[in-house]
């Protein structure tokens, strides 16, 4: 069993007296990386920023290895945190060498020399210790500024948006690699990103902001299955939702038919729900009568992604292994492959015996955690 390593509690910070992140509760054991989550300006810098000690929170209290490190009216310097930070522009010393770098945190320690040699072998940049950061390319940049990072042997490190001044397949070939660096070293980290694969690849646990609260805190598969907001269900991946009655609290009727799950519903058999539908769970089954009309397709190398169309009009999207080929306008046999029922009141119908903040949302026991 981990133990507990940064705690944020009923949180909020922001700037001159404004609340930009309210309510705020996640927790990170040690050894773990978490993500923070969300569209563009909904409050992961600033929590982030709260973490690192460079901003004062207005509510709350931040914890790091059991000692409060911030709460109203007590900032502890962000120099006396053992945090690192990475930045999305690097911030490296242009005057001073690769080596120079890595070692500026650790300048006074005996083993300083060992130390910087090992963390550029880690980042695999050890022939370019006397190299200078405008002699090196984004993601060598990167890696320099990584290892300079780790070298104080931090307690958390937070990365912000680390990997967003690269592109494509460095990009994502940098974020395996860090995430490998990290767990090799048992450093528990916080990353900040709008870029949901790269928060998947990355983290063992995600938080989705949306408007400065965190939606939910939970493992990428969660987020995925079992997403308890409709925000986290159209924000995580792709999906189509499609109206449905409850017929039970673990199954719905929709115009596919019966569609039943691994979760249990709180609400009145025949309330109205919207059903979350993923490209996967839908599947082609040439012989059955359901029938979908393929309105649009694209090729994605193993696999396909269609859209279809239902007699109805309702559309929804279904991944097919890539040999499975037909042309747009024809129609297909489908099936629903659901086992993780995902439900949420549809618009203006929602159940009044709700308390508040009631998602209507139970987990079947067993279901995963
Ligand atoms: N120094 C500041 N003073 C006042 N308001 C700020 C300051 N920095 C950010 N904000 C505001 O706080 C809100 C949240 O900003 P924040 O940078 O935390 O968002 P973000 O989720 O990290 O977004 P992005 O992905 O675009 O970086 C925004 O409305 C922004 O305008």
């Amino acid at each position: 069993m981990s133990e507990l390593l940064l705690s944020l509690r009923d949180l909020a910070c922001g700037y001159r007296g404004q609340q930009i992140v309210q309510q705020l509760n996640l927790h990170l054991n040690a050894g773990d990386i978490g993500c923070l989550l969300g569209p563009s300006g909904c409050g992961k810098t600033t929590t982030l920023r709260a973490i690192a000690g460079f901003e004062p929170v207005q509510q709350g209290e931040i914890q790091l290895g059991g000692a409060v490190i911030s709460r109203a009216g007590f900032t502890l310097a962000p120099e006396k945190r053992r945090i690192g930070m990475v930045f999305q522009d690097y911030a490296l010393f242009p005057h001073l060498s690769v080596a120079d770098n890595v070692a500026f945190g650790i300048r006074q320690h005996p083993q300083r020399e060992r130390i910087t040699a090992e963390l550029l072998d880690l980042v695999k940049l050890g022939a370019h210790a006397r190299r200078y950061p405008h002699e090196l390319s984004g993601g060598q940049q990167q890696r320099v500024a990584l290892a300079r990072a780790l070298a104080p042997q931090p307690q958390l490190l937070l990365l912000d948006e680390p990997f967003s001044n690269l592109d494509g397949e460095l990009r994502r070939r940098l974020s395996h690699e860090v995430r490998d660096i990290l767990k090799a070293r048992g450093t528990s980290a916080i990353l900040v990103t709008h870029d949901q694969e790269e928060a998947f690849a990355v983290s063992d646990h995600v938080g989705v902001f949306k408007d400065g609260h965190l939606e939910q805190w939970d493992t990428p598969y969660n987020l995925y299955h079992e997403p308890l907001t409709p925000f986290v269900a159209s924000f995580i991946g792709q999906g189509y939702f499609i109206r449905g009655q409850l017929l039970g609290p673990d199954a719905v009727q929709t115009e596919l038919g019966p569609i039943r799950g691994n979760r249990a519903y709180t609400w009145p058999t025949g309330s109205a729900v919207d059903v979350l539908l993923r490209p996967d769970d839908i599947v082609h089954a040439p012989d059955s009568t359901l029938q979908a009309r393929i309105v649009g397709k694209t090729f994605l190398g193993a696999a396909t992604l269609y859209r279809l169309q239902l007699p109805t009009g309702t559309q929804l999207e279904s991944i097919f292994p890539s040999h499975v080929d037909h042309p747009p306008g024809a129609l297909v046999g489908i099936r629903v492959a659901a086992d993780h029922l995902v439900v949420f009141a549809a618009q203006g119908s929602v159940a009044a015996h709700l308390e508040f903040g009631d998602s209507g949302v139970r987990r079947t026991p067993g279901a995963p955690a």
